[in-house]
């Protein structure tokens, strides 16, 4: 499979327009596609932003020309009726053929708790989500109204009127082994984040290939997608610290438990280590460095990159991928 270098455009980080801005030069620089969070809080609080995805989606697919889009990632499971996510991505995959897909996961307290209130566990989140792709299917694909009843949602003669010609690609975000396992068995594709390489390999690519084959899938022909954040500057150690927006990511408590203020992540975001950065990031000084740390992923199997842009100079932090891009293509 060829691989793919995708930008991810962050409205928690950067102001909507900015991002938007981004959005357009990566495109022109070469990138596949761009990749926008899907948050209500942020990972962060101090000059955060939180603007609504599937708005920003719309302009930013308007103002460029072929890049694929998608969101990285959206929890259709509770703060968002999955009808209604099915419906949003169909409008924008009619409106820009070919050009749009949605990932979808488990969800995080951030994003859920502040809006509903609710925090179910881990496995009951999972099996919302797979009811939901189940909701999203069937809507995009009946061509009759469609009625359901199951654990969590119902349709009651639900019709979407606005279809593309083609089903939405479905990209299923897993993190841990089940997660991963689950996006093989549900989902079109791998999405992950910022993962060890010896941890794609042994556990989440084996896992999701594993899903993908008790589905009678070929999981050779499935995207294995990540997130990663990457920090690029002459100044090694400048490049490492620009990456602090992101380091609350890195702290396994902030997934267990009922973490929605961002304040607080925030607080545990500052004490992680540079060592720890390191390790889950990629750091360069220039783009020989970046190629580097892309082929180190392309060996543990990643096939589609979603890149977030933590560079201390944002544009140069794109325009180097002119030179890494042609490197790292097959
Ligand atoms: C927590 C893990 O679950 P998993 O289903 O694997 O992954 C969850 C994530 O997909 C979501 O949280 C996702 O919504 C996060 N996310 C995101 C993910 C991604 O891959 C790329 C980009 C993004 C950006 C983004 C996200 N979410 C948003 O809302 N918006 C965004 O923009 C996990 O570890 N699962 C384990 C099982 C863990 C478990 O059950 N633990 C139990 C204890 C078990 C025990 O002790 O035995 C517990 O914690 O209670 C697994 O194996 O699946
Ligand atoms: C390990 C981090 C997973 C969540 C990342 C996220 O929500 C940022 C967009």
């Amino acid at each position: 499979m060829k691989t793919q270098i995708g930008y991810f455009a962050s409205i928690e980080q950067y102001r909507p327009m900015d991002a938007l801005e981004q959005a357009v030069r990566a495109e022109n620089d070469g990138f596949d596609s761009i990749w926008v969070d899907d948050h209500f809080h942020p990972w962060y609080h101090t000059n955060a932003q939180a603007g609504q995805a599937w708005a920003w989606m719309g302009a930013a697919l308007q103002a460029t020309k072929k890049a694929f889009f998608s969101t990285c990632i959206t929890c259709p499971i509770m703060r968002y009726n999955p009808a209604v996510v099915a419906q949003t991505f169909a409008t924008l995959r009619q409106m820009y053929p070919g050009r749009v897909g949605i990932a979808v996961g488990a969800g995080e307290a951030l994003n859920e708790v502040p809006v509903t209130g609710e925090w179910p566990s881990v496995p009951v989140r999972q099996d919302m989500t797979v009811e939901a792709i189940e909701v999203m299917r069937k809507l995009w694909e009946s061509n009759e109204p469609v009625s359901f009843k199951g654990k969590y949602y119902t349709l009651d003669n639900a019709f979407l009127y606005t279809k593309p010609d083609d089903e939405v690609p479905l990209y299923f975000s897993g993190m841990g082994p089940k997660g991963a396992q689950l996006a093989g068995k549900y989902g079109d594709h791998l999405m992950t984040v910022s993962a060890e390489p010896s941890v794609l390999k042994t556990v989440t690519i084996p896992n999701f290939e594993k899903g993908a084959r008790e589905a009678g899938k070929d999981p050779s022909k499935m995207e294995r997608a990540m997130l990663v954040w990457y920090a690029v500057d002459p100044d090694y150690e400048k490049a490492v610290e620009a990456l602090r927006f992101w380091s609350g990511c890195l702290v396994p408590s902030m997934f267990k438990y009922r973490v929605c203020n961002a304040k607080e992540v925030e607080l545990h975001a500052n004490l992680v280590g540079h060592d720890m950065m390191k390790g889950n990031f990629m750091i360069a000084t220039d783009a020989e460095g970046m190629i580097k740390e892309i082929e180190r992923f392309k060996a543990a199997g990643i096939t589609h990159f979603c890149l977030g842009n933590s560079s201390p100079d944002v544009n140069a932090g794109i325009d180097i991928f002119k030179e890494v891009i042609p490197a790292v293509k097959d």
